[in-house]
């Protein structure tokens, strides 16, 4: 009974396959790759035990979707998409608009609040976009921000300017030469929005926050953070692993209850 998690982002496509369609269920095997390579998927899919069900949340818009659920489709696999619901796994989501809330910004806040039952927790999503959203010690979604990620910062700076061509650098606390300089510069854009917003939290929720690390850009933004936070790689698995095992649970539950041969 494995299931196949997917976390299509707006650079790379994720994929896990859990051992069980059970809270706490063991991750077995996982992987990225950049979207240009999806057609790669089912190759990469075909060497994983078969999976029961799969399930996935998408933000790269309609036409790598599709890519998606073709190479799902060679192997006879369906996926069930989620979208931002109003409330689901112990979470209720507080956007003008439910559903318009980023699906994977919903997973990573249902993982998270697995993880933190009986806190406030703040999650940190560093991905092409970086996100910081804000969950109570209720439970509830109260709101959160989206700022360019290192990668987009740096495209900007790239385009709008004649000498910010540059090699990668590092985090320094006086860069000195135009590397370090836009490193840095992004590092503490993401740290001091991401400490703006732990600060108002945790004004409304005194009795403490906490803060929650996810997204591949994530060990960019680890040193220069300055908050105690957890790193949790598959935060987002994680969201749709509950989704997956309370939809299983919930049929389970119906067809159990049905007489037989009806
Ligand atoms: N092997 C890799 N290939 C591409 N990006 C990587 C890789 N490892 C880490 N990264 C970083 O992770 C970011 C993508 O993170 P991810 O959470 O997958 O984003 P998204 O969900 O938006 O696709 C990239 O912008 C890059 O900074
Ligand atoms: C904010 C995002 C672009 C983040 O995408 P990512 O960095 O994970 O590729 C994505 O969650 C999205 O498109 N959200 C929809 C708008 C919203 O959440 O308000
Ligand atoms: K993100």
């Amino acid at each position: 009974m494995h299931l196949l998690v997917l976390d299509v982002g707006n650079t790379r496509l994720k994929w896990g396959v859990y051992a069980q369609v059970e809270l706490g269920a063991a991750l077995l095997a996982g992987g990225a790759m950049a979207l240009e390579d999806v057609d790669q998927l089912h190759q990469v899919l075909a060497a994983q035990p078969r999976p029961h069900k799969v399930i996935g949340c998408a933000v790269a818009g309609a036409v790598v979707t599709a890519r998606v659920c073709a190479e799902l489709d060679a192997l006879g696999l369906r996926c069930n998409w989620i979208s931002a619901q109003a409330e689901q796994c112990g979470v209720r989501n507080s956007y003008a608009t439910p559903s318009l809330l980023g699906a994977d910004r919903w997973a990573a806040q249902l993982g998270a609040r697995q993880r933190v039952p009986d806190q406030a927790a703040m999650v940190i999503s560093v991905g092409t976009a970086v996100t910081v959203d804000c969950l109570s010690r209720e439970g509830v979604f109260i709101g959160g921000i989206i700022l360019p990620g290192f990668g987009l910062m740096l495209k900007a700076l790239e385009m709008g300017t004649a000498g910010l061509r540059v090699p990668e650098g590092g985090i320094t606390d006086f860069p000195t030469n135009t590397s370090d300089a836009l490193m840095t510069g992004g590092a503490l854009a993401i740290s001091g929005a991401a400490r703006q917003m732990h600060a108002r939290l945790l004004a409304r929720e005194p009795a403490g926050v906490s803060v929650l690390l996810t997204g591949g850009a994530a060990p960019k933004l680890r040193d220069a953070l300055g908050l105690p936070h957890q790193h949790v790689e598959h935060l987002v698995f994680e969201g749709l692993l509950c989704i997956a095992a309370r939809q299983t649970r919930a049929h389970l539950k119906k067809t159990q209850g049905r007489p037989k041969f009806s």
